[in-house]
């Protein structure tokens, strides 16, 4: 069967893969993760190939290829509480289909659901601070390991948020083509927050401020998450700052710095830039590995 014949154009260079220091520890892990990943694709697109019948005015055959998705996207996106995380990632999401995989969702969700650790993961997340690793660890790598990510590729939110957390997604030889650091300042930061309210119904985030619900209906309904305290908020960026650098540090040669004070189309436009130009190396690179596979 064609997809278990090795390609030749395996061994061809990737442009996307991380730039990493063979004096990094974990410099090995990331690039064989890379290569498992390429591999996988690659396999695709070579199942994709079609050839056309010889026509009648040439003997042999053209190659055509078909069109070569490039390997999905994997990025993660950091910043303190209310930088503006949920935000961007709709915009990514609705831009590059990506999934979107919130921590913080998912924790909701099981507090939501009553599970036993939902409820032992409420009574950190109350105090501001990080919900321990045997409950966010698996969950995390079981969301990422479904199909949809897996086909899709993702957009990891809130996590990994510690050294432990980033050391396991690097021992499953997970890691992002790009890490998003969104960079708001304090005093936005808690003004954001305060004011953010939810519309049940629609899912909408407003601020009672900056984007006030449209009418009294909308405002009536409104809710704030329980964690969305100015005394909160202040425990959470704590417990934000004691350890981003841990996790920055991993990820030194993918991180992407973004100001996040600016206007929302103005940080998308940002981030958009650096996920459609790692979006254009890859294909650039596809084509070319193709195009050299079937000349051999
Ligand atoms: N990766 C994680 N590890 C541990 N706890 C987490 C993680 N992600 C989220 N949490 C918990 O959920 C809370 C809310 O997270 P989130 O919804 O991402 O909002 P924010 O980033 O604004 O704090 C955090 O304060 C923390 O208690």
């Amino acid at each position: 069967m064609a997809a278990a014949k090795p390609s030749p154009i395996l061994a061809s260079p990737r442009s996307h893969k991380p730039t990493t220091s063979l004096s990094s520890p974990h410099s090995f892990v990331a690039s064989n993760a890379s290569l498992w990943h390429e591999h996988k694709h690659l396999k695709r697109i070579s199942v994709g190939l079609k050839w056309n019948a010889p026509s009648k005015s040439t003997s042999r055959a053209s190659p055509v290829v078909a069109e070569a998705k490039p390997a999905p996207l994997r990025i993660m996106i950091s910043g303190a509480p209310a930088s503006g995380k949920g935000t961007q990632c709709e915009l990514i999401k609705k831009k590059f289909g990506l999934v979107h995989i919130s921590a913080g969702d998912l924790l909701r969700a099981e507090i939501a659901a009553g599970t036993d650790n939902g409820k032992r993961a409420k009574e950190y997340m109350e105090k501001g601070k990080l919900v321990p690793d045997e409950i966010v660890v698996l969950m995390v790598k079981e969301r990422l390991m479904q199909p949809d990510a897996e086909e899709n590729g993702w957009l990891l939110d809130g996590y990994p948020r510690s050294l432990s957390q980033t050391m396991a997604l690097e021992d499953l030889g997970i890691r992002p083509d790009l890490f998003i650091l969104l960079e708001v300042s304090d005093e936005i930061l808690i003004e954001r927050v305060v004011g953010r309210r939810l519309d049940p119904v629609t899912g909408r985030i407003y601020h009672l401020k900056y984007s006030p619900p449209e009418n009294e209906e909308i405002a009536s309904r409104l809710t704030q998450r329980f964690d969305d305290t100015e005394e909160k908020v202040r425990l959470r960026l704590q417990t934000h700052y004691q350890n981003v650098d841990s996790v920055l540090s991993i990820y030194d040669d993918i991180i992407y710095k973004v100001n996040g004070n600016a206007r929302k189309e103005d940080v998308f436009a940002e981030i958009d830039k650096a996920l459609s130009s790692i979006l254009e190396k890859r294909e650039k690179m596809d084509s070319a590995s193709i195009a050299a596979g079937l000349a051999h």
